[in-house]
């Protein structure tokens, strides 16, 4: 998606200090040092020196074996073991701290030098809710900030009033034009194709509303548990962890209207009316779940009331929307990994053909799935070939082989981080939607349910499926 004007977007982006708190965390070695390493294979990244950095002090060459390890692991189709350590030997690493960050400020400068005048600062907050305001305060008296963008992992805060000291905090050393709030579901390709399908053709925008959409479903299980982040997840949860943030953000998506151009404002903008729109939650239409054995976790409070699972149904009170429920649910240790997202179409208003009166009640569904390799299908009914008439489900597939033979998608941070150096905002969230976010949240996090316990490798509690009735969740019928 190229924006067309106020995106600030350039030609190639200018060499890069690329500065990474938090390197020495899960985010870091799972997803961006990968995302580095495969934009950089492919030609796509400008000349870039990395500065790692996390709490406690590590020697340079003992962290550039985690970056190897990283890779092998997180990457292990891409390059071989000579690439990886080039690509590790550009990194360096300094401990810095909330209260003292010097040492590491002095090396970027060094590095900065190295790299020309045209350098660009780039500074990664890739650290846990509670340390972001603090870490902004530390940028701002190392003097980091000067010319820097600086990014800013979700869930921005972890209450509206929170939110809002942390966007203070940041705006008292930066303009907003240099804040980059990512929330890296929206750079998945499959995500950028819901705008595509929506307005770049005349076919769904006619029907994409209360009159002829029944439901629609964000749906993101997990099959992975906690990966050893048990300080990160049992003061977040999943609320605030996936639904405040990226479910809801996917949602913004799906029910914007139409902006006035393609451009970053234009888009956030139409994102933020969603927000306002949002009718805050109701806790008696929210499930949380907690799945057995987390407690036994290592670093888990024994009586820990974190939940691990949310179901929940969200509305938007505005005329396109108005009595469509949006049902929400993410979980870790479920059935299965998806991210799915499911429109769901009424049925045929009249019985033509024989079929059980359920049948008629909306099985007409357009499906995104959010995988790198995007998938799109409209589930709808044909006729099953041979002498009778006998009706069955059937799918419509886009066929992204053939149409875009040759290409190769970007991985989601692989596309924002390019995003970032371009100085495109088009798929970062704003502050006022990061705030009003919170609000809609608000009576959730004032009188959270009581997790309910779930087994491992189940779809979550019973009543999650009461939420979703009568079709039940598609992602649970596939
Ligand atoms: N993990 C994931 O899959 C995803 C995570 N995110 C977001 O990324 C951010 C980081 O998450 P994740 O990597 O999982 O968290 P981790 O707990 O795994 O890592 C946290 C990092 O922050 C550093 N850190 C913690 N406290 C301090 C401090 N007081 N001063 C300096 N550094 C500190 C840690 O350093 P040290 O190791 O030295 O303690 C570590 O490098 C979060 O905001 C999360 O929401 C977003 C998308 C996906
Ligand atoms: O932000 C997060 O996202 C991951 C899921 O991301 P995906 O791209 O692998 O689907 C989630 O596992 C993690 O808990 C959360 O912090």
């Amino acid at each position: 998606m190229e924006p067309t004007s106020d995106s600030g977007a350039g030609s190639g982006p200018a060499p890069q200090v690329f500065v990474l708190f938090g390197a020495t965390g899960d985010l870091a070695r799972r997803k961006l040092f990968p995302a580095l390493f495969h934009l950089d294979r492919a030609g796509l990244l400008p000349e870039t020196r990395i500065v790692a950095s996390g709490q406690r002090p590590r020697s340079e060459e003992d962290f550039r074996d985690h970056v190897c390890r990283s890779l092998e692991e997180f990457a292990p189709e891409e390059g071989d073991a000579r690439e990886r350590r080039e690509f590790a030997a550009g990194v360096s690493y300094r401990a810095a701290s909330t209260d003292n960050g010097a040492d590491l400020a002095s090396l970027v400068r060094r590095t900065e030098e190295e790299l020309g005048e045209d350098a660009e600062r780039l500074l990664y907050l890739s650290v846990p809710p509670s340390v972001m305001e603090p870490m902004v305060r530390m940028i701002a008296k190392e003097g980091f900030d000067a010319r820097a963008r600086l990014v800013v992992e979700k869930p921005f805060g972890t209450d509206l009033a929170s939110a809002r000291e942390l966007d203070a905090a940041i705006h008292d050393v930066m303009e907003e034009s240099r804040v980059f709030r990512i929330d890296h579901f929206l750079g998945k390709e499959a995500v950028q194709n819901i705008l595509t399908l929506r307005f770049a053709s005349g076919l769904f925008e006619p029907v994409w509303n209360r009159h002829h959409v029944g439901y629609v479903q964000i749906d993101v299980p997990e099959e992975i548990g906690l990966e050893g982040r048990a300080g990160f997840y049992e003061a977040t949860g999943a609320f605030k962890d996936m639904v405040s943030t990226h479910l809801f953000q996917l949602l913004s998506f799906v029910a914007l209207e139409p902006p006035a151009r393609l451009t970053a404002e234009a888009l956030r903008d139409e994102k933020t009316k969603v927000f306002e729109s949002l009718r805050p939650l109701d806790p008696d239409r929210v499930v949380f779940g907690q799945y057995e054995g987390y407690r036994e976790e290592e670093g888990v409070d024994p009586r820990s009331t974190a939940e691990t699972f949310v179901a929940l149904e969200a509305r938007v009170d505005n005329w396109r929307w108005s009595g469509v429920p949006f049902l929400l649910r993410t979980g870790k240790a479920l059935r299965a990994k998806r991210r799915t997202i499911t429109v769901g179409f009424h049925g045929p208003p009249l019985k033509m053909f024989d079929l059980a009166d359920e049948d008629c009640e909306g099985v007409d569904e357009l499906v995104f799935e959010l995988t790198d390799e995007p998938e799109i299908t409209i589930e709808v009914r044909a006729k099953r070939p041979g002498p009778d008439l006998d009706i069955a489900p059937a799918r419509f597939v886009l066929d992204f082989a053939r149409s875009f033979a040759g290409t190769e998608p970007l991985e989601a941070y692989e596309r924002l981080l390019l995003d970032v150096m371009r100085g495109d905002p088009m798929l970062f969230t704003r502050a006022d939607g990061v705030e009003r976010l919170w609000e809609v949240c608000d009576p959730v996090l004032r009188e959270p349910p009581e997790p309910i316990g779930y087994p491992q490798g189940s779809w979550g509690p019973e009543q999650a499926d009461a939420l979703a009735a009568p079709r039940g969740w598609r992602v649970s019928r596939d």
